[in-house]
């Protein structure tokens, strides 16, 4: 199948992706280490799904599900039809279900076990040479991360690496805990693999609105011309969810919104919007300008983080007139919890482009409403504060979820009277069914393009920059504050806008 999407190359000079090709897409093997487990069901499968139903995998695709428990192929298959059934974004559709099916295979696997790697090298071979496709081979680790060093090393001695196509590597959040063990993670990986074979997910940069920032703001001479740093008050940076801690206590107790959220989603929103002042970007410059970025972004010492950080736990509240519990009272989370399950902050970046613009960003969980969101404030004049009474900033936002748009707010003068009020200009409405961020990184990790993955250099500076404010942490220099369940979080936050005469949008 010809694509008209180019590979990204390896530049040997700095590691990053270059110079893209016209491509067309190769027939493969995809190897799902975790195909039993919650991600697989309800988002790759319905990803995988997807994908086929608009002509986005390759012509022949041998899928290889690998789980401990044991199930027959027809009994896996069953599975991802349960799993498309519920999760899917369209409808499954009868007269293809069985073409689609057909694709799978489940493999019994413990990755504990080093004989199990010989067995699946078997099954992997006997279906390359079956179907009569290449050895190109995508391992995808949808497993906790103290497997994939196992897996990793596990792969290398087993030989299934050592196959004559391209070999690629999808691995899942979290990439270490701290710098520390990001670092030895991804030496880990390079023992197996090239930096460039290497797919470090993070579905914040599959998000469609996104990944179509750049070609929108080619697009639009007039988006293009507003992100001025002259006109620029501050950028806002929000993602607010609705749902608290749910069954992930285990994991999000000793993660925090600062791990969980803010060294990967967060920054990588940062970047991708500081990426594109002052000037438009090409595709494969992509990573190489969001580093710049993140090595600009000035380090917030632990001494001061009081100044720059708010951190919060939501405590019992309300949302959508329901009571809900507090982060305490949460099922596996301890009475004496001090993780934060809010954070904010207001970051400098070094960098001439945005001198002088600070970005604000927060995220929370038990928020008043999910919603996902890019807001540039401009500078607001008041030169004749009778003659605009009633003005406020333009603000440029941008809606990344749950729904996508753009939409400018301007003032307007009403009809009667002399008053100005704010009025929104939409530029786009959110199309339904749009595909998830799941579909779009796999299609992009089946072709090969990385642009929508993270680096290492940018996951190695997120987590330095995260480091000191770990530390504030650890030696309780930032004090956590209380905020109800259902609002917009704690007050501390308002605060630290209001040192520097903003608001949160
Ligand atoms: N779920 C989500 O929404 C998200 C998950 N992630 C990340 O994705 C990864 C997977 O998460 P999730 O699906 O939720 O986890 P689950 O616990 O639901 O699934 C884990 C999978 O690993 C398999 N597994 C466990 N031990 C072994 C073993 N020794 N040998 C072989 N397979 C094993 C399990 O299969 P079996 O029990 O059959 O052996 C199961 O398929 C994690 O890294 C997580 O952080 C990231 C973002 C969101
Ligand atoms: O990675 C994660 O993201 C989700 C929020 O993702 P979204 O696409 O719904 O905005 C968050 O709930 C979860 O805690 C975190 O691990």
């Amino acid at each position: 199948m010809n694509t008209e999407r180019p590979i990204a190359e390896a530049n040997p000079e700095d590691g990053f992706i270059e110079s893209p090709n016209n491509w067309s897409m190769e027939d493969m093997t995809f190897i799902l280490f975790g195909a039993t487990g919650d991600l697989a069901q309800r988002k790759l499968f319905p990803a995988l799904y997807n994908l086929y139903l608009d002509g986005k995998l390759p012509d022949t695709v041998s899928i290889i599900g690998l789980g401990r428990k044991y199930a027959s192929d027809e009994a896996f298959q069953s599975k991802v039809e349960k799993a498309l059934c519920a999760y899917s974004r369209r409808s499954v559709d009868p007269s293809n279900l069985q073409e689609f099916l057909a694709k799978f295979r489940y493999f019994t696997f413990d990755a504990t076990i080093e004989e199990s790697y010989v067995n699946l090298l078997k099954l992997v071979e006997a279906r390359e040479k079956e179907l009569g496709i290449p050895e190109n081979r995508l391992f995808y680790l949808s497993v906790a991360p103290s497997l994939v060093d196992i897996i990793t090393s596990n792969l290398h001695a087993s030989g299934l690496d050592k196959n004559k196509g391209w070999k690629r590597l999808v691995i899942e959040k979290p990439f270490g805990r701290d710098v520390e063990t990001a670092r030895q993670l991804n030496d880990k990986l390079l023992e197996t693999f090239h930096d460039n074979e290497i797919y470090r997910i993070d579905h914040y940069l599959g998000k469609p609105m996104v990944q179509s920032l750049n070609t929108l703001i080619l697009a639009n001479p007039v988006l293009d011309s507003l992100l001025d740093q002259k006109l620029i008050s501050n950028v806002q940076i929000t993602a607010s969810e609705i749902v608290g801690v749910e069954t992930r206590a285990d994991y999000y107790d000793k993660a925090g919104a600062i791990r969980d959220m803010v060294q990967n989603h967060l920054l990588q929103l940062v970047m991708m919007t500081a990426l594109y002042l002052p000037e438009n970007l090409t595709d494969n410059k992509i990573q190489t300008k969001k580093t710049e970025i993140l090595a600009s972004l000035r380090t917030i010492r632990k001494e001061e983080a009081h100044q720059h950080v708010v951190r919060g736990q939501y405590e019992a509240g309300e949302i959508h007139d329901a009571p809900v519990t507090g982060y305490k009272e949460e099922p596996g989370v301890e009475a004496s919890s001090k993780n934060d399950t809010y954070f904010a902050a207001r970051l400098a970046i070094d960098h001439p482009s945005w001198e002088g613009i600070p970005f604000y960003i927060r995220t929370g969980k038990r928020m008043n409403k999910k919603s996902t969101q890019i807001v540039v404030e401009f500078k607001h004049k008041m030169v004749d504060s009778d003659r605009l009474k009633g003005t406020s900033p333009n603000l440029l936002v941008l809606e990344i979820s749950p729904n996508e748009s753009i939409s400018l707010r301007v003032n307007l003068k009403e009809a009667s009277g002399n008053q100005f009020k704010p009025v929104w200009i939409d530029f786009s409405t959110s199309s339904e069914n749009q595909p998830e961020a799941y579909e779009l990184l796999l299609f992009d990790a089946i072709l090969g393009d990385s642009t929508f993955f993270a680096h290492w250099r940018e996951v190695e500076l997120s987590w330095e920059w995260i480091e000191p404010l770990l530390n504030a942490y650890e030696e309780d220099l930032l004090p956590l504050h209380g905020y109800r369940a259902g609002s917009t979080g704690p007050e501390a936050a308002e605060e630290l806008l209001q040192q520097k005469q903003h608001k949160w949008w």
